[in-house]
């Protein structure tokens, strides 16, 4: 089980996530995000941070150049697109990239992920209209695809997640990874350091003890 934690926007905040046991930390490049991050932030929590822990870049409908403005800048390892990106979009970086698919009521994941052939993983999370993400609500984890639907592609679940919420959703959603933000702040930008340590240990209990349950799903 991996954990990232997204909308970090500070050295002390990047330090806690790692410290805690976090493999990935979100940097949002999105400006109206309250967790929006500028370049010298993004490029200084970079060079505070190991190199062992995925830097990912998460943009909504960004300009291209944008993009390439930042990666020019600050060392991303991944790429997370959180708005209407095609897969050309997407794929024209070179970089390896996430993409984020909100669950609309009406969205199949499985044929939603099959239009991104080349995305390393996929981020389920909730879907509130007009609301790209961050939004801090769940969605049914029974809607995530198991078995032949999910078809061996890496699923990060998101949405609403929390100390007290993650054992269930990892029990039902069997994720590969999980991604949280807003449940773990003290206040919108700004981790709480309690809950961040919290969260990770609570998701990394459930992945051992969920393993038998994802073998139960498997077959295996
Ligand atoms: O975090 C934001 O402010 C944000 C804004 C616009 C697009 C995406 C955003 N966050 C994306 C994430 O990866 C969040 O971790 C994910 O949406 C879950 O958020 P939460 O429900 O608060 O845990």
């Amino acid at each position: 089980m991996r954990v990232k934690i997204c909308g970090i926007t500070s050295v002390e905040d990047a330090r806690l996530a790692v410290d805690a046991g976090a493999d990935a930390l979100g940097m949002v490049f999105y400006p109206p995000s309250p967790r929006h991050v500028s370049l010298e932030q993004a490029a200084e929590i970079a060079r505070a941070v190991t190199p062992f822990v995925v830097l990912t870049g998460l943009f909504v409908d960004a300009h291209p150049q944008e993009v390439e403005q930042v990666l020019a800048q600050v060392p991303l390892n991944l790429l997370q697109f959180h708005g209407n990106e095609t897969a050309a979009y997407c794929r024209q970086f070179h970089r390896p990239y996430i993409k984020a698919l909100r669950m609309k009521p009406e969205l199949n994941p499985s044929e939603a992920m099959s239009a991104y052939p080349d995305a390393r993983g996929y981020l389920l999370d909730a879907y509130r209209k007009g609301v790209p993400g961050g939004t801090g609500d769940t969605f049914d984890w029974q809607r995530v695809p198991q078995g032949r639907e999910r078809n061996d592609r890496q699923v990060i679940l998101a949405g609403g997640l929390n100390p007290a919420n993650v054992t269930q959703a990892i029990s039902a959603a069997v994720p590969d990874a999980v991604d949280v933000s807003g449940g773990v702040e003290a206040a919108p930008g700004r981790k709480d350091p309690d809950k961040v340590r919290e969260f990770v240990r609570a998701a990394r209990a459930a992945a051992t003890s969920g393993a038998s349950s994802n073998a139960l799903i498997q077959g295996v």
